[in-house]
């Protein structure tokens, strides 16, 4: 047994240093950043935010609200090729820029993402995602994706470590995705005690990840704008949200009324909800790792996207970033004890 005493940090460790700035408003704050890949002879230009591959919100419907304002979604592996074939079938070719198709790392997940493939020549992302990015197998997975799909931009993970970012980037990927339990509806630190505090995760990551020409997401465990911001900060090139997009009318899940308020469901993927529904329950060997809530039902997700997006520019006029592209560079965190006066919320 060993121990590493350097002390990890989550988003609720730090706060930006405010810097002098040149910037007048943040309407001048431009939030679009343009990448090339590793592998991929594609090019992107977009607002780095993505909608999480969870069924209850990398839908359809959130990927065309998301694409409109140009942020991503991962649509989530549990759409027939018949629903994916309907979707395509009514989207304008640019909306491919901001989708990804989903995939696990079974015979199943490789033949159906080949069928979506084959009908649908035109979409540019792969995401293959797995709880745990540690495994050969896994590894395996990405180069074989490689090999088939020479010039799809292809995002693998979860995995929060930097050696592990270098082998995925070589095995093929082009974006890593990083976070192992920060997320909203994950219990796999208390099922399992693994983890990573995610800013952490973060700024180790992204350093594997720039240097060898690759990038990563922050995948999870943002629950305010602010979070997203720290993210960026931390040097994550996308983020990838779950729970800060549930409830809204895009995303999936029951509605739930309840003393006269209105809910929706949300739940992990590793959930006994999410087991139940598409693997028919939990396998007798496992345990769930993922929890079932309600959030409270929030409308269209356009409201949300504005509230997020008007946080984040207000971080970099806050810095003098005019360029989302600038925060990291010009990021100082101060470690800290408190965020939030919490007097009036309950
Ligand atoms: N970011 C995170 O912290 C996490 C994210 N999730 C999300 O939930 C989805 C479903 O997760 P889940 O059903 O748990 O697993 P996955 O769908 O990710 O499992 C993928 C494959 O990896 C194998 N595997 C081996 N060891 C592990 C391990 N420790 N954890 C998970 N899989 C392992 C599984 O086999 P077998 O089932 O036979 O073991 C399975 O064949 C994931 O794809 C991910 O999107 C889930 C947990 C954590
Ligand atoms: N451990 C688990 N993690 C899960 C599960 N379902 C999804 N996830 C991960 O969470 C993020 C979203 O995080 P959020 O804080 O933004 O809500 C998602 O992208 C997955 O990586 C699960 O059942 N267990
Ligand atoms: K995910």
């Amino acid at each position: 047994m060993r121990i590493e005493y350097d002390i990890k940090l989550g988003f609720k460790d730090v706060m930006f240093r405010p810097k002098r700035s040149t910037l007048k408003s943040r309407s001048e704050v431009s939030l679009e950043r343009e990448f090339k890949f590793l592998h991929s002879p594609e090019t992107w230009t977009g607002i780095p935010i993505m909608a999480a591959n969870m069924d209850t919100v990398g839908t359809f419907e959130m990927a065309l609200a998301l694409s409109e304002k140009k942020l991503f979604t991962a649509i989530h592996k549990h759409y027939s090729l018949s629903k994916w074939n309907n979707f395509t079938s009514n989207l304008t070719k640019d909306k491919n820029n901001f989708i990804a198709v989903s995939t696990g790392i079974g015979q199943n997940d490789s033949d159906k993402l080949a069928k979506i493939i084959q009908q649908n020549p035109n979409i540019k992302f792969i995401c293959i995602d797995v709880a745990n990015g540690y495994s050969e197998h896994f590894a395996n997975f990405v180069k074989q994706t490689r090999e088939l799909y020479p010039k799809k931009v292809i995002i693998a993970g979860n995995v929060v470590t930097g050696e592990m970012v270098e082998e995925l980037l070589l095995c093929g990927a082009d974006i890593v995705k990083v976070g192992i339990g920060p997320g909203s509806v994950c219990t796999t630190r208390v099922k399992t005690g693994v983890g990573y505090p995610q800013l952490s995760a973060i700024i180790e990551c992204a350093d594997a990840a720039h240097g060898l020409g690759g990038q990563i997401i922050s995948d999870g465990g943002c629950t305010t704008p602010g979070d997203i911001a720290k993210a960026f900060g931390a040097g994550a090139d996308f983020v990838m949200l779950g729970g800060m997009l549930a409830g809204h009318d895009e995303s999936g899940g029951k509605i739930i009324e309840s003393n006269g308020k209105t809910y929706k469901q949300f739940y992990g993927m590793s959930s006994s909800t999410a087991m139940d529904k598409h693997v028919g329950g939990v396998a007798n060997y496992r345990a769930s790792e993922g929890k079932t809530v309600e959030v409270l039902y929030k409308g269209a997700v356009e409201n949300t996207l504005q509230d997020i997006l008007g946080g984040i520019r207000s971080t970099c006029t806050y810095v003098g970033a005019s360029r989302l592209k600038e925060l990291t560079k010009r990021t100082t965190f101060i470690r800290v004890n408190e965020q939030e006066n919490t007097i009036y919320s309950k």
